[in-house]
């Protein structure tokens, strides 16, 4: 090669055979003492290519009529079996007639098998369903299952197992079918399976574990006075007040038909009322880590034959810093229930084990190290993809200077008239300035935050909720789980400083089904969170603003290191 670059060496053109089709390959037999070629004719025009015999699959060839390839593949096996049967010396019988026929009708049985119209899914009972009905339904809902899953998601509710008396309460709410999450982490409940179950917000997630919750209490003894000094059956930790209050809600409207006692345990009131209320008896304890932890260590409360407990919203007790605090809880409750850690253990079906369940839209690194330490081998249940934003929700954003916010807002607010909005701001000085914005500008607002009183935050939520005010402006403390029908819109006034936050914060509009807009202003500011919310939203086929598309801070994730190219670097001459 070298040789022929430097001298030029003329290339030897490599002598390519254009084989007509003609005597390419031969047949080699041993005749008469010695070995005899004798070319075989294939590829001329007017013989069919020789092709490799299928031998995977059904034997067919997509895209070519399958009767024709039948008919083809028939003729040349009664052709080979009449020559190996007279090579054989064997004569045609009526027996080996039958046998000709019988072989002909299960392929035809077969064949028709392969082609017939199947029924959908819907239309099938449950013992009819085949693996790739429910495979079709897993993909129908955009449900997907991580760790080893042997349990079948639900279709309706009646096929769900659950007890009557809460099958009748769902009536009674009117859930008229499972949402997908429920589909998929109801029946792993039911079964004592860990789960971490990630799907978009707004998507019915406390009915996943509040239900499976409850049938589990139903399998326990009734509480008495005997041992009601043990404490809750199930507890269910969540970041904030309003949050675990939301949960309590729900719980009693699913509980309905049952006499359970339910008790919040949130920050913010009397911690001896809550003691006191702990001490008569619950069934379920709903609280924020912090306080429950509390109850705890003064031993108002016990957790000693508590074995359900689930982490609503675990990424965000983790960011506010309630890890110790929800270890803390979790090492209050018995191990002896824990199940088996190794891989292949069979879980006995009439023994009590602890089942945690954990729940979010979205499961930053820190969560999976909780679970890897607290779950025994979880099924990873994702709705579909992690930290995605529901298709309901229309995003718009705007980049803006800091001192165009309040006209802007002024704009966005001009088509709200009556109906349901969430101003979030990322400070209470903020939330003040926007609510006092408003007021003078005549719309019915009230504020959530931190600095509030509890009684000041739940008279601002119920407000909210009854119709007394239309507008909320809050900080990230309703960014979570904050359910209210019909918020039509959601406006980010501040840009929160994480994608999970704006991910959360944007579901409270586009619930249950229903549809909704999101708007965020975004400023030069907030270039920490360019590159995750540019990847948004394009993910969600939403517009990015040119500004933000362009930014160099959009271009690269933050912390990573940029490879330079070479006319950008400096080279110094020595
Ligand atoms: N099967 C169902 N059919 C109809 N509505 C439902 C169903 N399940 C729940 N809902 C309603 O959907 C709304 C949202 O439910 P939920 O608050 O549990 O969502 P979520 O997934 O926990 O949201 P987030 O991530 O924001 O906390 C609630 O109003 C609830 O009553």
């Amino acid at each position: 090669m070298i040789k022929q670059q430097y001298l030029g060496q003329e290339k030897i053109k490599k002598r390519v055979s254009r084989n007509g089709g003609m005597g390419s390959r031969c047949s080699c037999r041993w005749r008469r003492g010695r070995w005899s070629l004798k070319p075989i004719v294939t590829n001329t025009p007017l013989t069919p290519c020789s092709e490799a015999a299928l031998m995977f699959g059904r034997g067919m060839r997509a895209g070519i009529d399958r009767r024709e390839q039948k008919k083809a593949a028939a003729s040349l096996e009664a052709e080979l079996l009449r020559k190996a049967r007279s090579a054989a010396g064997l004569v045609e019988t009526a027996e080996t007639r039958e046998h000709d026929r019988e072989r002909k009708r299960l392929a035809d049985q077969y064949d028709g098998f392969d082609m017939r119209i199947e029924k959908h899914w819907t239309e099938k009972s449950l013992e009819e369903m085949t693996e790739r009905d429910w495979r079709i339904f897993r993909e129908d809902f955009n449900i997907g299952y991580r760790g080893v899953n042997t349990v079948l998601p639900i279709r309706k509710w009646e096929e769900s197992g659950l007890p009557s008396l809460l099958i009748k309460a769902i009536d009674r709410v009117g859930y008229k079918k499972p949402s997908p999450i429920q589909m998929a982490a109801i029946p792993l409940g039911l079964q004592q399976r860990d789960v971490i179950g990630i799907a978009e917000t707004g998507s019915g997630k406390t009915a996943a574990f509040v239900l499976p919750m409850l049938s589990y209490i139903m399998r326990q003894p009734p509480m008495t006075e005997e041992n009601e000094a043990d404490g809750p059956y199930a507890v269910v930790l969540a970041p904030t007040r309003e949050l675990a209050q939301q949960i309590e809600e729900e719980t009693h409207k699913l509980a309905y038909y049952t006499n359970y006692r339910i008790a919040s345990v949130v920050g913010g009131q009397s911690i001896e009322e809550q003691g006191a209320k702990l001490r008569k008896g619950c069934e379920i304890v709903i609280a924020t880590p912090g306080r429950l932890l509390d109850c705890i260590d003064r031993h108002y409360a016990v957790l000693n034959q508590c074995n359900y407990v689930v982490l609503d919203e675990a990424d965000r007790m983790i960011d506010l810093g309630f890890e110790p605090q929800v270890i803390g809880v979790l090492d209050a409750m018995p191990s002896s229930f824990l199940k088996p850690d190794e891989d292949g253990a069979v879980l006995e079906a009439n023994r009590t084990y602890r089942t945690t369940y954990m729940f979010s839209a979205t499961m930053p690194p820190a969560v999976e190290r909780l679970a890897k330490k607290y779950l025994r081998r979880p099924v990873v249940v994702v709705i579909g993809s992690a930290g995605k934003v529901t298709d309901n929700v229309t995003q718009r954003v705007f980049v803006v200077k800091e001192n165009e916010k309040p006209r802007v807002l002024e704009q966005e607010m001009e088509s709200v008239d009556e109906k349901r909005v969430i101003v979030f701001v990322n400070t209470q000085r903020q939330c003040d300035n926007v609510h006092r914005h408003l007021e003078e500008l005549g719309y019915r607002c009230t504020i959530l935050h931190g600095g509030k009183t509890q009684d000041q935050r739940e008279a601002g939520i119920k407000g909210f909720r009854d119709g007394t005010y239309n507008c909320l402006i809050a900080t990230d403390v309703a960014g979570r789980g904050i359910d209210v029908p019909d918020v039509a819109l959601v406006i980010n006034y501040d840009m929160p400083n994480n994608i999970e936050n704006y991910t959360h914060r944007i579901g409270r509009t586009g619930r249950a089904g229903k549809k909704g807009v999101a708007v965020t202003f975004l400023t030069l500011g907030d270039t920490g969170v360019f590159y995750d919310l540019k990847k948004l939203l394009e993910e969600s086929k939403a517009a990015v603003p040119p500004e933000l598309a362009r930014h160099e801070a959009s271009k690269l994730k933050p912390g990573s290191i940029e490879a330079k190219s070479r006319k950008d670097q400096t080279v110094f001459a020595a």
